[in-house]
């Protein structure tokens, strides 16, 4: 699941039309990404669902066109504000926040990207409504969730449908961004692409 087009033909061009893989739209953002992988998920037979495309790196955790993969999803701004902070939807009592991942599939994937020289990265990937902008709003959420490690706008709610379907999930950011104070001018698109679709092309590798 791809959240716009340049990140599906990334993708695409990646896994050179095998015809294992089925890469769909998902759109922005976790609401828009649930129903899409839902729908996909209720019609066809699926053994893995993938979030992928690209995101914001934490600063001293995940550079510029390196790649993350997810040890956790994690439904970052999903709560409520309080007198004292920020309050979970798991603190309050409505559910998860939070999506697992099987450890062995991300163990097989990035132990194969060091394999073929790629710069990959393993941690918490969030899942934001509003693109972070700010020192002040990248800190509180470093300090909110130690170790969080990239930031983009569609994993939870894929991870959600997925785990609804009872079929396993993996979350996978290139990073073309710094998450903190917005810098247009400093996004490395063509790079973040070009990790994504070369994370794509050892996918067809380790999972065929
Ligand atoms: O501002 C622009 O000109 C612009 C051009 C293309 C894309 C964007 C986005 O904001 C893309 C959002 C899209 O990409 C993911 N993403 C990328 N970086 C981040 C980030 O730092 N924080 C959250 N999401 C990010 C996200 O998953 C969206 O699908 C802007």
């Amino acid at each position: 699941m791809t959240a716009v087009a340049a990140e599906r033909d990334a993708v695409l061009r990646g896994i050179r039309g095998s015809s294992q893989f089925d890469v769909r739209l998902a759109g922005v953002g976790s609401p828009v990404a649930a129903a899409n992988t839902a729908t996909a998920l209720a019609l066809g037979d699926y053994s893995l669902v993938i979030s992928a495309g690209i995101g914001g790196g934490f600063v001293g955790q995940a550079e510029l066109g390196s790649i993350v993969v997810a040890s956790e999803i994690i439904a970052a701004d999903l709560g409520a504000e309080t007198a004292e902070g920020f309050c979970s939807v798991d603190e309050l009592g409505f559910g998860s926040s939070r999506v697992s991942v099987e450890s062995n599939l991300v163990t097989l994937l990035t132990d194969a990207l060091h394999g073929a020289g790629l710069s990959v990265h393993t941690g918490p990937i969030l899942t934001v409504t509003t693109v972070t902008g700010s020192s002040e709003s990248a800190d509180a959420l470093n300090k909110r969730i130690p170790g969080a490690t990239a930031e983009a706008m569609e994993g939870y709610g894929v991870a959600v449908a997925a785990q609804i379907y009872n079929v396993p999930v993996l979350e996978i950011r290139t990073i073309s961004n710094a998450v903190g104070p917005r810098d247009r001018a400093a996004w490395k698109m063509k790079e973040a692409f070009e990790a994504l679709e070369a994370v794509s092309s050892i996918l067809l590798e380790v999972l065929t």
